[in-house]
């Protein structure tokens, strides 16, 4: 499969801290790509340069051969990328019906939107809480209406900064079935500090240690790596994810 996205050397400091130092990285078309490590590693900053909420500071960002390193999240969107940031991107005074179609109405015409926003409904389980207002509903379900609304319009790549945080072990199963339904058909990547969530969708996994990639391979592998252990893991962090 070939590479669709690539940073070279990739480089943000904020002061005199490298939040992200030197990261060279590759996703291939239809990778399902995991973004671990510990708090302050850098992922976050990380994912927020391929997402155009940040500037890098040097080295370059290319997305389907073209280079996106200074392009603002709107024109990389445009490019056929859902991004869900960690900041929830919803209209709390309007329907769940309501946002799905604004969510729509960015990549097709009106009729189209109405079929497609019915199949989301489906899709997320949420046929019945449509004509609810978003603001009045429990998280978990405020996070399925922006999963909804980043995949309705059917990105080739999805960049989801922490899509299972907050949720009941009940909610992470269910989005990791919508997930699932997807394997293989579209790229992602995926920022997240759930351990059985990984554990359960992970392909490949990349580890954050210090702003620079540690270690990339498979979760049983990561979980065997001594020195992914003492930097991240931990003991506790093992036994979590062997569950
Ligand atoms: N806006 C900012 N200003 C100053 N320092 C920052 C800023 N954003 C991040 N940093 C620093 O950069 C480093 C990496 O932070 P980052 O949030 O990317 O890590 P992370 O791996 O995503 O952590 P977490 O899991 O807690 O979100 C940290 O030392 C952090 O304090």
């Amino acid at each position: 499969m070939s590479v669709i996205l690539q940073t070279s050397d990739l480089w943000r400091t904020f002061g005199g801290v490298a939040a992200v130092a030197g990261v060279d990285f590759e996703l291939r078309e239809g990778e399902l790509r995991c973004l671990i490590g510990a708090n302050g590693a850098g992922k976050s900053t990380f994912f927020k340069m391929l997402t155009g909420q940040l500037k890098p500071t040097s080295g370059r960002i290319t997305l389907y051969g073209k280079d996106i390193t200074r392009l603002p999240s709107f024109a990389i969107a445009r490019m056929g990328v859902g991004i869900k940031t960690q900041v929830p991107n919803l209209f709390n005074g309007l329907s769940v019906h309501e946002n799905l179609m604004v969510a729509a109405r960015f990549g097709m015409p009106a009729r189209e939107a109405a079929d497609a926003v019915d199949a989301m409904l489906e899709r997320i389980q949420m046929t019945s809480q449509a004509r609810l207002p978003v603001g009045s509903l429990a998280h978990g379900h405020r996070q399925w209406v922006e999963l909804g609304m980043i995949l309705i319009n059917d990105p080739r790549l999805v960049l989801l900064d922490e899509p299972a945080a907050g949720m009941t072990a009940g909610e992470v199963e269910r989005t990791i079935a919508l997930l699932e339904g997807m394997r293989g058909k579209r790229s992602f990547i995926i920022v997240e500090h759930d351990m059985h969530f990984i554990r359960r969708i992970a392909e490949r996994v990349t580890v954050f240690h210090r702003g620079r990639v540690l270690v990339e391979d498979t979760m049983d592998e990561v979980v065997r790596n001594t020195e992914v252990r003492d930097a991240y893991l931990g003991s506790a962090g093992t036994k979590r994810a062997s569950t």
